[in-house]
Protein backbone atom coordinates (compact mmCIF):
# COMPACT_ATOMS: atom_id res chain seq x y z
CA UNK A 1 0.00 0.00 0.00
CA UNK A 2 2.65 2.42 1.36
CA UNK A 3 5.08 1.27 -1.99
CA UNK A 4 1.71 2.56 -3.90
CA UNK A 5 1.00 5.74 -2.56
CA UNK A 6 5.06 6.24 -2.63
CA UNK A 7 4.97 5.76 -6.48
CA UNK A 8 1.44 7.94 -7.10
CA UNK A 9 3.00 10.66 -5.20
CA UNK A 10 6.05 10.24 -7.11
CA UNK A 11 4.11 10.33 -10.30
CA UNK A 12 2.84 13.55 -9.76
CA UNK A 13 5.80 14.88 -8.51
CA UNK A 14 7.43 14.16 -12.03
CA UNK A 15 4.37 15.72 -13.87
CA UNK A 16 4.15 18.82 -12.21
CA UNK A 17 8.07 19.55 -11.89
CA UNK A 18 9.44 18.02 -14.80
CA UNK A 19 6.88 16.77 -17.00
CA UNK A 20 5.00 19.82 -17.71
CA UNK A 21 7.44 22.65 -17.34
CA UNK A 22 9.44 20.38 -19.93
CA UNK A 23 6.33 20.75 -22.50
CA UNK A 24 6.19 24.43 -21.94
CA UNK A 25 9.81 24.84 -22.34
CA UNK A 26 9.86 23.37 -25.48
CA UNK A 27 6.51 25.59 -26.70
CA UNK A 28 8.10 28.99 -26.17
CA UNK A 29 11.87 28.07 -27.19
CA UNK A 30 10.67 28.34 -30.24
CA UNK A 31 10.42 31.68 -30.03
CA UNK A 32 13.94 32.05 -28.97
CA UNK A 33 16.49 30.68 -26.68
CA UNK A 34 16.79 28.62 -24.08
CA UNK A 35 18.23 26.61 -21.55
CA UNK A 36 15.90 23.64 -19.51
CA UNK A 37 17.84 21.28 -16.50
CA UNK A 38 15.12 19.43 -14.03
CA UNK A 39 13.98 22.20 -11.14
CA UNK A 40 17.76 23.87 -11.28
CA UNK A 41 17.94 25.38 -15.06
CA UNK A 42 18.70 28.96 -14.16
CA UNK A 43 21.02 28.48 -11.41
CA UNK A 44 22.75 26.32 -13.24
CA UNK A 45 23.11 28.10 -16.60
CA UNK A 46 23.56 31.11 -14.26
CA UNK A 47 26.46 29.34 -12.31
CA UNK A 48 27.92 28.30 -15.65
CA UNK A 49 28.19 31.56 -17.10
CA UNK A 50 29.77 32.75 -14.14
CA UNK A 51 32.84 29.93 -13.64
CA UNK A 52 32.95 30.36 -17.65
CA UNK A 53 32.68 34.56 -18.32
CA UNK A 54 32.84 36.10 -14.66
CA UNK A 55 29.49 37.25 -15.01
CA UNK A 56 26.29 35.96 -13.73
CA UNK A 57 23.96 37.50 -16.73
CA UNK A 58 26.84 37.01 -19.83
CA UNK A 59 24.43 34.99 -21.65
CA UNK A 60 21.69 37.06 -21.82
CA UNK A 61 23.75 40.78 -22.58
CA UNK A 62 25.20 38.91 -25.21
CA UNK A 63 21.87 37.42 -26.86
CA UNK A 64 21.29 40.10 -29.49
CA UNK A 65 24.98 40.15 -30.82
CA UNK A 66 24.02 38.47 -33.59
CA UNK A 67 20.72 40.56 -35.06
CA UNK A 68 20.47 38.07 -37.67
CA UNK A 69 19.57 35.60 -34.85
CA UNK A 70 16.02 37.76 -34.31
CA UNK A 71 16.13 36.46 -31.06
CA UNK A 72 13.45 37.52 -28.73
CA UNK A 73 13.50 35.85 -25.44
CA UNK A 74 15.39 33.24 -23.72
CA UNK A 75 13.18 30.53 -21.61
CA UNK A 76 14.20 28.84 -18.28
CA UNK A 77 13.12 26.61 -15.61
CA UNK A 78 13.30 26.84 -12.05
CA UNK A 79 11.45 24.42 -9.30
CA UNK A 80 7.79 24.13 -11.52
CA UNK A 81 8.14 27.65 -12.99
CA UNK A 82 9.26 28.22 -16.38
CA UNK A 83 10.73 31.67 -16.53
CA UNK A 84 11.29 33.97 -19.63
CA UNK A 85 13.53 36.55 -19.94
CA UNK A 86 12.02 38.98 -22.38
CA UNK A 87 15.60 40.35 -24.13
CA UNK A 88 13.98 41.98 -27.16
CA UNK A 89 13.06 46.05 -27.52
CA UNK A 90 9.79 44.97 -29.18
CA UNK A 91 8.49 43.65 -26.26
CA UNK A 92 9.29 45.83 -23.66
CA UNK A 93 6.13 48.30 -24.35
CA UNK A 94 3.70 45.33 -24.11
CA UNK A 95 5.60 44.38 -20.68
CA UNK A 96 5.24 47.74 -18.96
CA UNK A 97 1.39 48.20 -19.95
CA UNK A 98 0.74 45.35 -18.15
CA UNK A 99 2.86 45.69 -14.88
CA UNK A 100 0.80 45.95 -11.85
CA UNK A 101 -2.59 44.51 -13.68
CA UNK A 102 -1.81 41.28 -15.24
CA UNK A 103 1.58 40.70 -13.80
CA UNK A 104 2.59 40.82 -10.44
CA UNK A 105 5.59 39.86 -8.39
CA UNK A 106 6.59 36.55 -8.40
CA UNK A 107 7.33 35.40 -4.71
CA UNK A 108 9.22 32.82 -4.91
CA UNK A 109 12.51 34.59 -4.33
CA UNK A 110 10.72 37.68 -2.65
CA UNK A 111 8.33 36.22 0.10
CA UNK A 112 10.98 35.72 2.29
CA UNK A 113 12.31 39.32 2.33
CA UNK A 114 8.56 40.49 2.40
CA UNK A 115 9.29 39.80 5.68
CA UNK A 116 10.90 42.83 6.53
CA UNK A 117 9.63 45.50 3.87
CA UNK A 118 5.88 44.01 4.21
CA UNK A 119 3.73 45.90 1.89
CA UNK A 120 5.26 49.37 0.51
CA UNK A 121 5.12 50.33 -2.65
CA UNK A 122 7.08 47.74 -4.48
CA UNK A 123 4.96 44.53 -3.26
CA UNK A 124 1.52 46.60 -3.41
CA UNK A 125 -0.72 46.10 -6.32
CA UNK A 126 -4.24 47.75 -7.07
CA UNK A 127 -5.45 50.59 -5.00
CA UNK A 128 -3.35 50.57 -2.25
CA UNK A 129 -0.07 50.65 -4.55
CA UNK A 130 -2.19 53.79 -6.66
CA UNK A 131 -2.72 55.82 -3.17
CA UNK A 132 0.23 55.15 -1.21
CA UNK A 133 2.04 56.35 -4.84
CA UNK A 134 -0.02 59.45 -5.05
CA UNK A 135 1.04 60.20 -1.48
CA UNK A 136 4.66 59.51 -1.80
CA UNK A 137 5.38 60.69 -5.15
CA UNK A 138 5.78 64.90 -4.41
CA UNK A 139 8.36 64.15 -1.99
CA UNK A 140 10.27 62.41 -4.80
CA UNK A 141 9.71 65.54 -7.34
CA UNK A 142 13.24 66.89 -8.54
CA UNK A 143 12.33 70.69 -7.76
CA UNK A 144 11.58 69.37 -4.02
CA UNK A 145 14.50 67.10 -3.88
CA UNK A 146 16.82 69.83 -4.97
CA UNK A 147 16.23 71.49 -1.35
CA UNK A 148 17.51 68.60 -0.29
CA UNK A 149 21.00 68.66 -1.87
CA UNK A 150 22.54 70.88 0.83
CA UNK A 151 21.81 68.27 3.41
CA UNK A 152 22.87 65.64 1.21
CA UNK A 153 26.33 67.34 0.84
CA UNK A 154 26.75 67.74 4.36
CA UNK A 155 26.51 63.88 4.95
CA UNK A 156 28.87 62.98 2.08
CA UNK A 157 31.73 65.56 3.44
CA UNK A 158 30.94 64.09 7.02
CA UNK A 159 31.43 59.97 5.82
CA UNK A 160 34.74 61.39 3.98
CA UNK A 161 36.18 63.44 6.10
CA UNK A 162 35.88 60.64 9.18
CA UNK A 163 38.05 58.51 6.38
CA UNK A 164 40.87 61.34 5.58
CA UNK A 165 40.57 62.45 9.69
CA UNK A 166 41.17 58.58 10.83
CA UNK A 167 43.80 58.10 7.98
CA UNK A 168 41.70 55.17 6.69
CA UNK A 169 42.69 55.77 2.75
CA UNK A 170 44.56 52.52 1.82
CA UNK A 171 42.38 49.96 0.52
CA UNK A 172 39.05 51.75 1.43
CA UNK A 173 36.14 49.65 0.47
CA UNK A 174 34.42 51.70 -1.84
CA UNK A 175 30.95 50.30 -1.79
CA UNK A 176 30.56 49.96 1.55
CA UNK A 177 31.68 53.83 2.28
CA UNK A 178 29.56 55.04 -0.27
CA UNK A 179 26.44 52.86 1.14
CA UNK A 180 27.32 54.37 4.82
CA UNK A 181 26.50 57.84 2.41
CA UNK A 182 22.88 56.31 0.69
CA UNK A 183 21.73 54.91 4.16
CA UNK A 184 22.15 58.20 6.06
CA UNK A 185 20.19 60.18 2.67
CA UNK A 186 17.11 57.62 2.60
CA UNK A 187 16.68 57.89 6.27
CA UNK A 188 17.08 61.36 5.86
CA UNK A 189 14.97 61.88 3.13
CA UNK A 190 12.36 60.21 4.87
CA UNK A 191 12.37 61.08 8.49
CA UNK A 192 14.61 64.33 8.53
CA UNK A 193 17.05 62.73 10.26
CA UNK A 194 20.26 61.02 9.19
CA UNK A 195 19.93 58.35 12.76
CA UNK A 196 23.33 58.34 12.63
CA UNK A 197 24.02 57.79 16.41
CA UNK A 198 20.94 55.38 17.35
CA UNK A 199 22.31 51.74 17.43
CA UNK A 200 20.30 48.58 17.43
CA UNK A 201 22.09 45.91 19.81
CA UNK A 202 25.28 47.30 18.84
CA UNK A 203 25.16 48.30 15.23
CA UNK A 204 23.60 51.21 13.42
CA UNK A 205 20.30 50.74 12.20
CA UNK A 206 21.47 49.98 8.51
CA UNK A 207 24.04 47.33 9.56
CA UNK A 208 20.91 45.68 11.36
CA UNK A 209 19.16 45.95 8.11
CA UNK A 210 22.28 44.33 5.88
CA UNK A 211 22.51 41.72 8.48
CA UNK A 212 18.41 41.00 8.41
CA UNK A 213 18.72 40.96 4.46
CA UNK A 214 21.90 38.99 4.44
CA UNK A 215 20.28 36.35 6.92
CA UNK A 216 16.97 36.70 4.44
CA UNK A 217 18.84 35.61 1.48
CA UNK A 218 20.68 32.86 2.82
CA UNK A 219 17.54 31.18 4.21
CA UNK A 220 16.21 31.50 0.83
CA UNK A 221 19.18 28.53 -0.47
CA UNK A 222 18.08 26.26 1.88
CA UNK A 223 16.49 23.06 0.90
CA UNK A 224 13.60 23.56 3.14
CA UNK A 225 12.30 27.20 1.52
CA UNK A 226 12.60 25.92 -1.89
CA UNK A 227 9.80 23.09 -1.05
CA UNK A 228 7.54 24.89 1.67
CA UNK A 229 8.57 28.85 0.71
CA UNK A 230 8.50 31.30 3.88
CA UNK A 231 6.15 29.60 5.92
CA UNK A 232 8.31 27.12 7.11
CA UNK A 233 10.93 29.49 7.96
CA UNK A 234 8.19 31.31 10.09
CA UNK A 235 7.39 27.35 11.81
CA UNK A 236 11.04 28.47 13.67
CA UNK A 237 11.54 24.44 13.73
CA UNK A 238 15.29 25.30 13.41
CA UNK A 239 17.02 27.26 16.30
CA UNK A 240 18.52 30.31 14.07
CA UNK A 241 15.25 30.69 12.51
CA UNK A 242 13.70 31.60 15.80
CA UNK A 243 16.52 33.74 16.62
CA UNK A 244 16.14 35.51 12.67
CA UNK A 245 12.23 36.34 13.60
CA UNK A 246 12.85 37.29 16.93
CA UNK A 247 15.43 39.86 15.80
CA UNK A 248 13.24 40.31 13.01
CA UNK A 249 10.43 41.75 15.14
CA UNK A 250 12.50 43.40 17.68
CA UNK A 251 14.25 45.58 14.76
CA UNK A 252 10.90 46.11 13.73
CA UNK A 253 9.24 47.25 17.00
CA UNK A 254 12.41 49.25 17.89
CA UNK A 255 12.28 51.00 14.43
CA UNK A 256 8.31 52.07 14.84
CA UNK A 257 9.25 53.88 17.88
CA UNK A 258 11.40 55.85 16.01
CA UNK A 259 9.30 56.48 13.21
CA UNK A 260 6.48 57.27 15.68
CA UNK A 261 8.39 60.01 17.63
CA UNK A 262 9.78 61.38 14.84
CA UNK A 263 6.55 61.58 13.51
CA UNK A 264 4.94 63.24 16.50
CA UNK A 265 7.92 65.77 16.33
CA UNK A 266 6.86 66.99 13.35
CA UNK A 267 3.29 67.17 13.97
CA UNK A 268 3.67 69.27 16.94
CA UNK A 269 5.48 71.54 15.15
CA UNK A 270 2.88 71.79 12.71
CA UNK A 271 0.34 72.56 14.71
CA UNK A 272 2.39 74.92 16.38
CA UNK A 273 4.07 76.99 13.51
CA UNK A 274 1.39 76.24 10.86
CA UNK A 275 4.54 74.75 8.65
CA UNK A 276 7.47 72.13 9.11
CA UNK A 277 11.35 73.51 8.14
CA UNK A 278 12.51 69.96 7.47
CA UNK A 279 11.92 68.85 4.23
CA UNK A 280 11.16 64.94 4.36
CA UNK A 281 8.41 62.60 2.88
CA UNK A 282 6.77 62.54 6.69
CA UNK A 283 6.72 66.17 6.81
CA UNK A 284 4.77 66.33 3.00
CA UNK A 285 2.53 63.93 4.49
CA UNK A 286 1.60 65.80 7.49
CA UNK A 287 1.79 68.95 5.68
CA UNK A 288 -0.68 67.35 3.03
CA UNK A 289 -2.49 65.50 5.40
CA UNK A 290 -2.27 62.54 4.13
CA UNK A 291 -0.48 61.38 7.30
CA UNK A 292 -3.81 59.33 8.95
CA UNK A 293 -4.24 57.49 5.89
CA UNK A 294 -1.29 55.70 6.33
CA UNK A 295 -0.50 53.51 9.81
CA UNK A 296 2.97 53.60 11.48
CA UNK A 297 3.70 50.04 10.39
CA UNK A 298 2.65 51.36 6.78
CA UNK A 299 5.39 53.93 7.22
CA UNK A 300 7.78 51.49 8.22
CA UNK A 301 7.08 48.86 5.17
CA UNK A 302 7.91 52.05 2.91
CA UNK A 303 11.02 53.09 4.86
CA UNK A 304 12.38 49.48 4.86
CA UNK A 305 11.16 49.63 0.54
CA UNK A 306 12.86 52.61 0.65
CA UNK A 307 16.14 51.20 1.91
CA UNK A 308 16.23 48.19 0.10
CA UNK A 309 15.23 50.33 -3.31
CA UNK A 310 17.54 53.30 -2.54
CA UNK A 311 20.96 52.22 -0.87
CA UNK A 312 22.52 49.07 -2.68
CA UNK A 313 21.10 50.11 -6.09
CA UNK A 314 23.07 53.78 -5.78
CA UNK A 315 26.02 52.89 -4.05
CA UNK A 316 26.47 50.14 -6.29
CA UNK A 317 25.77 52.76 -9.23
CA UNK A 318 28.48 55.24 -8.02
CA UNK A 319 31.11 52.70 -7.14
CA UNK A 320 30.58 50.96 -10.47
CA UNK A 321 31.46 54.43 -11.68
CA UNK A 322 34.20 55.33 -10.61
CA UNK A 323 35.53 51.94 -11.43
CA UNK A 324 34.88 52.48 -15.22
CA UNK A 325 36.20 56.04 -14.66
CA UNK A 326 39.60 54.84 -13.67
CA UNK A 327 40.13 52.07 -16.06
CA UNK A 328 41.01 54.61 -18.53
CA UNK A 329 43.01 57.55 -18.53
CA UNK A 330 41.40 59.66 -20.22
CA UNK A 331 37.97 59.31 -18.94
CA UNK A 332 39.67 60.20 -15.46
CA UNK A 333 40.99 63.44 -16.39
CA UNK A 334 38.00 64.58 -18.08
CA UNK A 335 36.28 63.83 -14.89
CA UNK A 336 38.83 65.51 -12.66
CA UNK A 337 39.12 68.50 -14.61
CA UNK A 338 35.40 69.10 -15.26
CA UNK A 339 35.14 69.08 -11.26
CA UNK A 340 38.15 71.61 -10.62
CA UNK A 341 36.47 73.91 -13.37
CA UNK A 342 33.25 73.84 -12.45
CA UNK A 343 34.43 74.77 -8.57
CA UNK A 344 35.57 77.87 -10.47
CA UNK A 345 32.20 79.26 -11.79
CA UNK A 346 29.87 79.06 -9.15
CA UNK A 347 27.00 79.93 -11.30
CA UNK A 348 26.89 76.38 -12.17
CA UNK A 349 24.66 73.63 -10.76
CA UNK A 350 26.12 69.65 -10.71
CA UNK A 351 24.14 68.78 -13.56
CA UNK A 352 25.69 71.38 -15.71
CA UNK A 353 28.82 68.57 -15.84
CA UNK A 354 27.97 66.94 -19.14
CA UNK A 355 30.82 64.43 -18.77
CA UNK A 356 30.43 63.11 -15.43
CA UNK A 357 26.53 62.74 -16.04
CA UNK A 358 27.02 60.78 -19.26
CA UNK A 359 29.75 58.74 -17.17
CA UNK A 360 26.31 57.96 -14.68
CA UNK A 361 24.24 57.31 -17.65
CA UNK A 362 26.92 55.02 -19.04
CA UNK A 363 27.14 53.19 -16.24
CA UNK A 364 23.42 53.07 -15.54
CA UNK A 365 23.98 51.34 -19.46
CA UNK A 366 26.21 49.04 -18.99
CA UNK A 367 25.93 47.72 -15.59
CA UNK A 368 22.57 49.21 -14.05
CA UNK A 369 21.65 47.68 -10.99
CA UNK A 370 18.30 47.44 -11.93
CA UNK A 371 18.46 46.60 -15.60
CA UNK A 372 16.56 43.35 -14.96
CA UNK A 373 12.83 43.56 -13.40
CA UNK A 374 11.34 41.73 -10.70
CA UNK A 375 10.45 38.16 -11.69
CA UNK A 376 6.49 38.77 -12.48
CA UNK A 377 3.79 35.91 -12.19
CA UNK A 378 1.48 35.93 -15.58
CA UNK A 379 -1.95 36.29 -13.62
CA UNK A 380 -3.75 35.68 -17.00
CA UNK A 381 -3.04 35.09 -20.63
CA UNK A 382 -1.47 37.95 -22.34
CA UNK A 383 -0.07 38.73 -25.63
CA UNK A 384 3.26 40.25 -26.18
CA UNK A 385 4.69 41.69 -29.18
CA UNK A 386 1.96 39.04 -30.23
CA UNK A 387 2.92 35.98 -28.62
CA UNK A 388 0.95 34.68 -26.43
CA UNK A 389 2.34 33.94 -23.14
CA UNK A 390 -0.09 31.73 -20.63
CA UNK A 391 -1.09 32.44 -17.08
CA UNK A 392 1.52 30.92 -14.55
CA UNK A 393 4.47 31.74 -16.63
CA UNK A 394 7.45 33.94 -14.81
CA UNK A 395 7.99 36.87 -16.89
CA UNK A 396 11.39 39.13 -16.34
CA UNK A 397 12.32 41.97 -18.52
CA UNK A 398 15.51 41.98 -19.59
CA UNK A 399 17.18 45.24 -19.76
CA UNK A 400 20.51 44.32 -19.76
CA UNK A 401 19.74 42.65 -23.29
CA UNK A 402 18.62 45.84 -24.75
CA UNK A 403 21.54 48.24 -23.41
CA UNK A 404 23.90 45.57 -25.10
CA UNK A 405 21.75 45.39 -28.65
CA UNK A 406 23.90 45.99 -31.22
CA UNK A 407 21.00 48.00 -33.26
CA UNK A 408 20.57 50.23 -30.22
CA UNK A 409 23.88 51.02 -29.13
CA UNK A 410 26.94 51.23 -31.13
CA UNK A 411 30.02 49.32 -29.77
CA UNK A 412 27.47 48.01 -27.29
CA UNK A 413 30.01 45.95 -25.05
CA UNK A 414 32.45 49.43 -24.22
CA UNK A 415 32.19 51.50 -21.76
CA UNK A 416 31.81 54.70 -23.91
CA UNK A 417 29.73 57.86 -22.07
CA UNK A 418 31.37 59.97 -25.52
CA UNK A 419 27.94 58.46 -26.67
CA UNK A 420 25.31 60.68 -24.48
CA UNK A 421 27.69 63.74 -25.49
CA UNK A 422 27.66 63.70 -29.07
CA UNK A 423 24.86 62.86 -31.82
CA UNK A 424 24.74 59.25 -30.92
CA UNK A 425 22.02 58.65 -28.78
CA UNK A 426 20.13 61.61 -29.59
CA UNK A 427 16.74 59.52 -31.26
CA UNK A 428 16.76 56.61 -28.85
CA UNK A 429 13.71 54.85 -29.70
CA UNK A 430 11.17 54.38 -26.89
CA UNK A 431 12.36 51.44 -24.35
CA UNK A 432 15.90 51.55 -25.47
CA UNK A 433 17.00 53.71 -22.33
CA UNK A 434 14.93 52.33 -18.84
CA UNK A 435 17.52 51.95 -16.06
CA UNK A 436 14.81 52.93 -13.81
CA UNK A 437 11.70 50.99 -15.44
CA UNK A 438 8.92 52.35 -16.65
CA UNK A 439 5.28 52.90 -16.83
CA UNK A 440 3.59 53.11 -13.62
CA UNK A 441 5.39 51.36 -11.22
CA UNK A 442 8.69 52.95 -12.33
CA UNK A 443 11.64 54.17 -10.05
CA UNK A 444 10.12 56.62 -7.53
CA UNK A 445 13.56 57.22 -6.38
CA UNK A 446 15.44 58.33 -9.77
CA UNK A 447 15.89 61.82 -9.15
CA UNK A 448 17.01 61.46 -5.82
CA UNK A 449 19.31 58.82 -6.64
CA UNK A 450 20.74 60.84 -9.80
CA UNK A 451 21.20 63.49 -7.26
CA UNK A 452 22.85 61.83 -4.83
CA UNK A 453 25.35 60.18 -7.89
CA UNK A 454 26.16 63.38 -8.94
CA UNK A 455 27.43 64.65 -5.33
CA UNK A 456 29.04 61.74 -4.41
CA UNK A 457 30.95 61.96 -7.81
CA UNK A 458 31.55 64.95 -7.93
CA UNK A 459 32.93 64.89 -4.06
CA UNK A 460 35.42 61.89 -4.67
CA UNK A 461 36.80 63.53 -7.68
CA UNK A 462 37.53 66.42 -5.74
CA UNK A 463 39.14 65.61 -2.62
CA UNK A 464 40.98 62.32 -4.08
CA UNK A 465 43.38 61.11 -6.75
CA UNK A 466 41.71 57.48 -6.74
CA UNK A 467 43.95 54.05 -7.43
CA UNK A 468 42.04 51.36 -8.12
CA UNK A 469 43.69 48.01 -7.10
CA UNK A 470 46.13 46.29 -9.45
CA UNK A 471 44.97 43.06 -11.81
CA UNK A 472 41.56 43.74 -10.19
CA UNK A 473 39.41 41.51 -12.23
CA UNK A 474 35.58 42.43 -12.61
CA UNK A 475 33.05 39.66 -12.04
CA UNK A 476 29.51 40.31 -11.37
CA UNK A 477 27.20 38.02 -9.08
CA UNK A 478 23.82 38.17 -7.61
CA UNK A 479 23.67 39.16 -4.07
CA UNK A 480 20.44 41.47 -3.51
CA UNK A 481 21.59 42.80 -6.99
CA UNK A 482 24.31 41.84 -9.45
CA UNK A 483 27.32 42.98 -7.52
CA UNK A 484 31.13 42.66 -7.76
CA UNK A 485 32.20 39.29 -6.37
CA UNK A 486 35.78 40.73 -5.12
CA UNK A 487 35.33 44.13 -3.01
CA UNK A 488 36.27 47.06 -4.96
CA UNK A 489 39.35 48.68 -3.36
CA UNK A 490 40.88 51.93 -3.82
CA UNK A 491 43.84 53.79 -2.77
CA UNK A 492 42.79 57.07 -1.65
CA UNK A 493 45.25 60.22 -2.02
CA UNK A 494 43.88 63.57 -0.90
CA UNK A 495 44.23 66.31 -3.28
CA UNK A 496 45.38 69.10 -0.32
CA UNK A 497 44.09 72.28 -1.73
CA UNK A 498 40.57 71.04 -2.61
CA UNK A 499 40.11 70.34 1.03
CA UNK A 500 39.14 73.38 3.10
C1 LIG B 1 20.70 53.81 -9.08
C2 LIG B 1 19.69 53.79 -8.26
C3 LIG B 1 18.38 53.10 -8.53
C4 LIG B 1 18.03 52.23 -9.52
C5 LIG B 1 18.88 51.72 -10.66
C6 LIG B 1 16.64 51.88 -9.30
C7 LIG B 1 15.91 51.04 -10.12
C8 LIG B 1 14.59 50.73 -9.91
C9 LIG B 1 13.83 49.86 -10.77
C10 LIG B 1 14.35 49.19 -12.03
C11 LIG B 1 12.58 49.76 -10.24
C12 LIG B 1 11.43 48.90 -10.76
C13 LIG B 1 11.59 47.51 -10.22
C14 LIG B 1 10.61 46.55 -10.84
O1 LIG B 1 9.39 46.79 -10.73
O2 LIG B 1 11.03 45.56 -11.41
C15 LIG B 1 12.55 50.56 -9.04
C16 LIG B 1 11.45 50.71 -8.23
C17 LIG B 1 11.47 51.40 -7.04
N1 LIG B 1 12.52 52.14 -6.54
FE1 LIG B 1 14.31 52.43 -7.41
N2 LIG B 1 16.21 52.52 -8.17
C18 LIG B 1 17.23 53.29 -7.68
C19 LIG B 1 17.19 54.13 -6.59
C20 LIG B 1 16.09 54.30 -5.76
C21 LIG B 1 16.02 55.20 -4.64
C22 LIG B 1 17.11 56.19 -4.23
C23 LIG B 1 14.81 54.99 -4.04
C24 LIG B 1 14.20 55.66 -2.83
C25 LIG B 1 14.84 56.19 -1.85
C26 LIG B 1 14.11 53.97 -4.80
C27 LIG B 1 12.87 53.46 -4.49
C28 LIG B 1 12.14 52.64 -5.32
C29 LIG B 1 10.78 52.22 -5.02
C30 LIG B 1 9.98 52.55 -3.77
C31 LIG B 1 10.36 51.45 -6.11
C32 LIG B 1 8.98 50.81 -6.29
C33 LIG B 1 8.07 51.80 -7.00
C34 LIG B 1 6.65 51.31 -7.18
O3 LIG B 1 6.45 50.10 -7.26
O4 LIG B 1 5.77 52.17 -7.25
N3 LIG B 1 14.92 53.58 -5.83
N4 LIG B 1 13.78 51.15 -8.86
Amino acid sequence: MIFYFILIALGIYCYYYLVKPFKIFNKYKKQGEGFFFPLIGEFLLQNSCFEKFGDVDYIYKHINDNPANQKKMFVENIGKNIKIKLTSIDMMKDFYSYLGDKLTIDTFYTQNFKRIFGNGLIFSQGERWKNMRKMFSPAFHFEYLKNLSSSIEKIVDNALLEHINQDELQNVNIINLIFDMTSQVVFFSFLGDNLQDIKFKGKSLAQAITHILSALSNQVMELGYLVFGAKYLKLGIFKQHRELENYLQEFKSFFLDIIKSKKEELQKEFQETGDIQQNCVLSILIKENNIQNLSDSDLLDNLMTFFIGGTDTTSHLIAMAIYYVCQNEHFYSMTQKEVDYYKQDKSKSMQDLPFMNAVIKETLRIYGPGNKSFDQKVTEDIMINNIKIEKDIVLTSYVNSVHRDPQIYKDPHTFRPQRWINQETNDLPSYAFIPFSSGKKNCIGQHLAMIEARIILFKFFDYFDIEPQKDYVLKIKYGLLPQPVNPLLFNLKTRQNNID
